[in-house]
């Protein structure tokens, strides 16, 4: 992943010096995007070893609507721990607008059955998306994520919000808009989820994956990660592993961490860096 150690590096030395909500401070360029042929691997980071358990669960999380760390947590992921209230919950995060989009009559579209359907009866269009900005449930910028969460808000509003599919001689290919990433941390879960989300609808569609764009509003790196992007800015990339799912789901709804197998992944070593919250 190449491309990524450009972005690190364009971030170093074009970003502005930006306040941020957090207090951590960043440095920031806006607008960026990095393409990838799923054909040419499985687009796990090898500069530093990520953990593909969270990377996977947190995508079943996302996809059977939950909205608790609960579920998270029991399947060691513990990601989104600094977020939720002491009951576990986010608000109404991702997999709520996701797949139970609230309705004004009360009731719900699921915005993922849509996207499978359109992949397999209708795969010329051109709104095959879905997107998780749901203006009436983000958070009040003046409390903290958690209180939100509490009154029903968003802990945090989405920043990976737009998916969108693209089919083409039986191939299938996602753009991704994330409208703030946090280089360092979130982006490499980000590139790799959208991934895992391609290979897993092109399994239930009967397409073959083709190619990821990740398209990045403000794209940052924390003041407090600077010493770890320049490790990472002194590794090479090594070959990146492959992906395989063992089984196929009656629905897309029915993966289980175990059904992916990550073959021939040599990273260097993690890089612990402190999250802001
Ligand atoms: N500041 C910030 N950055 C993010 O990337 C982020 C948020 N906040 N808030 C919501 C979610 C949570 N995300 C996170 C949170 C923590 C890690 C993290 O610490 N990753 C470690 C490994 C931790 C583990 O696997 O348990 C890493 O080295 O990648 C990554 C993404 C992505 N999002
Ligand atoms: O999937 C994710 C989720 C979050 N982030 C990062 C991007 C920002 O650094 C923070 C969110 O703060 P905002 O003030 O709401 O922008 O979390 C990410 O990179 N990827």
């Amino acid at each position: 992943m190449k491309q990524y150690l450009e972005l690190l590096s364009d971030i170093l030395e074009n970003g502005a010096a930006k306040g941020d909500r957090t207090g951590t401070g960043t440095r920031s360029v806006f607008g960026r995007q990095i393409r990838h042929n799923l054909a040419d691997g499985f687009p796990l980071l090898t500069t530093k070893k990520l953990h593909f358990k969270s990377i996977a669960n947190e995508l079943i999380w996302f996809l059977s609507g939950n909205t608790n760390i609960r579920w998270l947590n029991e399947h060691g992921v513990n990601i989104w721990n600094e977020w939720a209230t002491e009951a576990g919950e986010l608000g109404p995060v991702y997999g709520r607008q996701w797949t139970a989009w609230p309705t004004k009559d009360g009731g719900s579209i699921n915005q993922i059955d849509y996207v499978v359907n359109a992949l397999k009866n209708n795969p010329n269009s051109r709104r095959i998306l879905f997107h998780g900005w749901n203006p009436e449930y983000l958070p009040d910028d003046k409390l903290s994520p958690t209180e939100n969460a509490r009154q029903g808000k968003m802990a945090l509003p989405p920043c990976h919000l737009l998916y969108q599919f693209y089919v083409a001689n039986g191939k299938l290919s996602a753009q991704l808009y994330i409208r703030s990433s946090d280089s360092f941390l979130g982006l490499p879960y980000n590139i790799a989820s959208v991934a895992l989300l391609t290979h897993m609808l092109a399994q239930q569609c009967d397409l073959i994956a083709h190619e990821i764009v990740v398209s990045i509003g403000d794209l940052h790196a924390y003041s407090n990660h600077i010493e770890q992007i320049n490790t990472q800015l002194l590794r090479s990339p090594r070959p990146l592993p492959t992906l395989i799912i063992n089984r196929r789901p009656d629905s897309i709804y029915g993966y289980k961490f175990e059904d992916f197998e990550i073959v021939g992944y040599d990273a260097h070593p993690s890089i612990a860096a402190p999250i802001a919250v």
